[in-house]
């Protein structure tokens, strides 16, 4: 797909339509998806847990408010492969009116506020029981005459281990990522959900060693999701890791848990509703850190930290937390990137930290606009 010239016009050419639509491909494949819904065809559930039974590709806000619903695309025009979704006559579909633009993105915080802002934050989880919180930042980026679509194909080609999307929603906006993290996965009769967090910058050698401070920060996650399964009453289950995984100029420490699909047959949504947002995202214990983001972050997070992907469609299920994500305005692009504080944090490193994670979407723009 990212030989394609003619691929990135095509998607060029839909987002001229601005018709609402997801664009997709999985870890590790070569092989886009789509999902071309018409308004009628979008559903906006006014909780998480109202997944349950329902079907077709989910775009989830951080918080459901207003000004971001949960948005769920029914299945409409669905298709898979470069020359199928190139075969999707742009014709039949219709044109829509230009979105309402998203609220003011003006909370750009300086270095010196952010390290402030990490300061007591280390010094509030010193204080308190409050263990690991996760503060994130706006980054904005000009925007030039560059395609989307070859943005997005240059993300594919640099992070094709991460879930690579391009998604364009009335309500949500249009966001761009290639998020390394799993939220919930089918595989046949298993599902699969995965603690990822502890953060270093990749190495050549694949030589890793992992401090105390990520090993903490990732235990934190996989102790939350051990809590989640006991109140699902999910068991056996079985475990990987922790191991490192590598996306973009970063790795993480990961652990997967797989259990029996059964488990959750009737109550996916309840469950996800649990899981969400999970310590990676949040923090932990998670009341006490999602009070101290509303408090500490002054940007609303909006998409940022939410989850998306496939629900159902054709059986499978393959949600991602949106991370290593944009939102793109008509000037601008604005990246949000966060890292997990903990007692061990150092301010500067956390500020050098959220700064490499959004060095993979940067790249990305940066190749195309200089070509
Ligand atoms: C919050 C982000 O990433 C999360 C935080 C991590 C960390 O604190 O080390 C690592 C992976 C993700 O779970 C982000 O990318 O913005």
């Amino acid at each position: 797909m990212t030989e394609s010239k003619d691929f990135a016009s095509f998607i060029d050419k839909l987002l001229s339509k601005n018709c609402p639509f997801a664009l997709w491909a999985v870890p590790g494949s070569n092989i886009p998806e789509i999902l071309i819904s018409c308004n009628e065809e979008l559903v906006y559930p006014a909780q998480f847990n109202k997944l349950n039974g329902q079907e077709g590709f989910i775009f989830a806000p951080y918080h459901i408010e207003e000004n971001t619903p949960l948005v769920l695309l029914k299945p409409g025009i669905y298709k898979k492969g470069v020359e199928d979704i190139m075969g999707i006559g742009l014709g039949q579909i219709q044109n829509e009116e230009k979105y309402e633009e998203p609220g003011e993105h003006s909370f750009v915080i300086s270095q010196p506020e952010y390290l402030t802002d990490i300061a007591e934050t280390i010094a509030e989880i010193k204080r308190t029981k409050l263990a690991k919180v996760i503060v994130s930042r706006l980054i904005p980026f000009q925007r030039q005459q560059e395609s989307l679509g070859e943005v997005f194909l240059q993300l594919h080609r640099q992070t094709p281990k991460a879930f690579v999307y391009l998604v364009n929603l009335p309500k949500a906006g249009l966001w761009m990522g290639a998020t390394p993290e799993i939220l919930l996965k089918s595989e046949g009769k298993t599902l699969e959900t995965v603690s990822l967090a502890g953060t270093q910058s990749r190495r050549n050698d694949g030589d890793y060693m992992w401090h105390t401070k990520e090993i903490e920060e990732q235990a934190f996650v996989s102790r939350y999701l051990l809590d989640v399964f006991y109140k699902f009453n999910i068991h056996p289950y079985y475990t990987q890791g922790p191991e490192t995984l590598e996306s973009g100029k970063v790795a993480h420490l990961s652990t997967s848990f797989r259990f029996a699909a059964k488990k959750l047959a009737f109550n996916l949504g309840d469950f996800i509703a649990e899981l969400h947002p999970t310590p990676a995202v949040c923090g932990y214990p998670k009341s006490k850190a999602a009070k101290f983001i509303s408090q500490v972050e002054k940007h609303n997070r909006r998409y940022y930290t939410g989850y998306l992907g496939p629900w159902r469609l054709n059986g499978n299920v393959g949600l991602f937390v949106n991370l290593r994500c944009m939102e793109i305005l008509p000037q601008q692009y604005v990246l949000y990137s966060g890292g997990g504080i903990t007692a061990r944090s150092v301010p500067e490193d956390e500020w050098e930290e959220t700064n490499k994670k959004a060095t993979t979407l940067l790249s990305a723009i940066e190749a195309v606009q200089n070509r």
